[in-house]
């Protein structure tokens, strides 16, 4: 996942009906490997601090449903010109440079945005990828060749294409005509544009043979991902001792910032690790007042939708909690069905078992408990 620079943003469009795509419902929410386009396409932009996605007035309540939070939705326009104005203007104020992408285009790699951030970072104005063309052109009429056409210097343009804020929102109020591209504007504009590296991969779903090319080009480029986690809380004054989500009366409490739970921890751990993206205290410092007594479950749906957000599913979930009181094995079941349900975990997937270790180490002679967790992150 890019990690965006601070004050950049990110705004994806949607709000087109997707006419030439058919299909019987707009191309950005039909499926595409099991998860609408519009999934593909925002979690590649899923390290932006902000997103910004534009729909359509008919799909707020679809859009609310499965992305408020992570997302600010916009409503958008007649044209796409309109949709990234309305983007653009919510945005005011509020980034330096910014990103626009078409929610149409689902297979946008790292690279390709690492790339036009690379260019804005050194200095540019205004960067977009495009691919030089490599076929001959030709005109045609009524089925038949009128004319050839020189390709020298021509490229195929892609998205997303990024820009200063303060440029490109200028040159949409100055442009307020529809355009082909955000770059059309900044050329009127006077913008200089540099182009950056495109990616064949990069197609923009306009066709109903699009579907079946971006599910090829998918097909070839599952992702797992194994973590794991470990944590450690001791022992101290209480009658309870929260574990796998589950309050469970006991002769002692567990110390912790938060409540505790060792086995919710490792788990969240594993599942940040799987991430690369550090653990809980990167996530949730145990500095911060905030967090003081929090329900780890705050924690572990965090690191679900993180991954969720890069368009990952968690495949499976086993947690170890090693101790020799109290007793886990009453309670697993109840443990399994809070982690699904905390995490998104599909019935039947989350496992957790426990052992003593034989009354050695610090677990052994009860001073507190520790957990292992492993976790599989699955994008297909
Ligand atoms: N009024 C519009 C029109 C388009 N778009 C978005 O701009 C991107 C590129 O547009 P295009 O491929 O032309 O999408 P549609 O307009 O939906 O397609 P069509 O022209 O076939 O109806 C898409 O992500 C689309 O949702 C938008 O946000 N608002
Ligand atoms: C923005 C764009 O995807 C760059 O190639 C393209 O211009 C969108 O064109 P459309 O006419 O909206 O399909």
């Amino acid at each position: 996942m890019i990690r965006a620079p601070q004050g950049f943003a990110a705004i994806v469009t949607a709000a087109g009906r997707g006419t030439r795509a058919g299909g019987g419902q707009p191309k950005q929410w039909r499926a595409l490997k099991g998860r609408p386009v519009l999934d593909h396409a925002l979690a590649a932009f899923a390290g932006f601090q902000r997103v910004l996605l534009v729909v359509h007035p008919d799909d707020i309540a679809e859009a609310m449903a499965r992305y408020a939070g992570p997302v600010t939705l916009v409503t958008g326009g007649e044209t796409r010109a309109a949709s990234v104005r309305a983007g653009l203007e919510a945005l005011e104020g509020q980034a330096t440079h910014v990103l626009i992408h078409d929610g149409a285009r689902p297979l946008v790699s790292d690279a390709v945005i690492q790339s036009v951030i690379d260019a804005l970072t050194s200095g540019a104005k205004a960067a977009a990828p495009a691919l030089p063309i490599s076929d001959a052109l030709w005109r045609g009429e009524a089925g038949r060749v009128t004319a050839t056409a020189p390709r020298a210097g021509l490229h195929r343009a892609q998205t997303p294409q990024g820009f200063r804020l303060d440029a490109i929102l200028a040159a949409h109020r100055a442009h307020p005509e529809d355009a082909a591209d955000d770059v059309e504007l900044a050329l009127k504009a006077g913008h200089r544009v540099d182009i950056t590296p495109g990616d064949e991969d990069n197609l923009k779903i306009t066709f109903p043979a699009d579907f079946a090319r971006a599910e090829r080009i998918l097909g070839g480029a599952m992702d797992i991902r194994l973590g794991n986690g470990y944590d450690v809380h001791a022992f101290g004054p209480g009658d309870h001792v929260w574990l796998c989500g589950v309050r469970i009366p006991h002769e002692a409490g567990l110390v912790g910032h938060s409540d505790a739970d060792v086995g919710m921890h490792a788990l969240t751990d594993a599942i940040y690790g799987a991430l690369a993206q550090g653990d809980i205290g990167r996530h949730f410092p145990p500095s911060d007042p905030q967090w003081k007594g929090a329900d780890s479950a705050i924690f572990l749906a965090h690191a679900a939708d993180l991954a969720r957000a890069q368009g990952f599913r968690i495949g499976n979930a086993d947690v170890t909690l090693i101790c020799e009181a109290p007793k886990i094995g009453p309670h697993a079941s109840a443990m399994q069905d809070r982690l699904s349900g905390i995490a998104g975990i599909e019935p039947g997937r989350t496992s957790v078992k426990a052992t003593t270790s034989e009354r050695l180490g610090f677990t052994g002679r009860r001073e507190g408990i520790a957990a292992i967790a492993t976790v599989t992150l699955i994008k297909d």
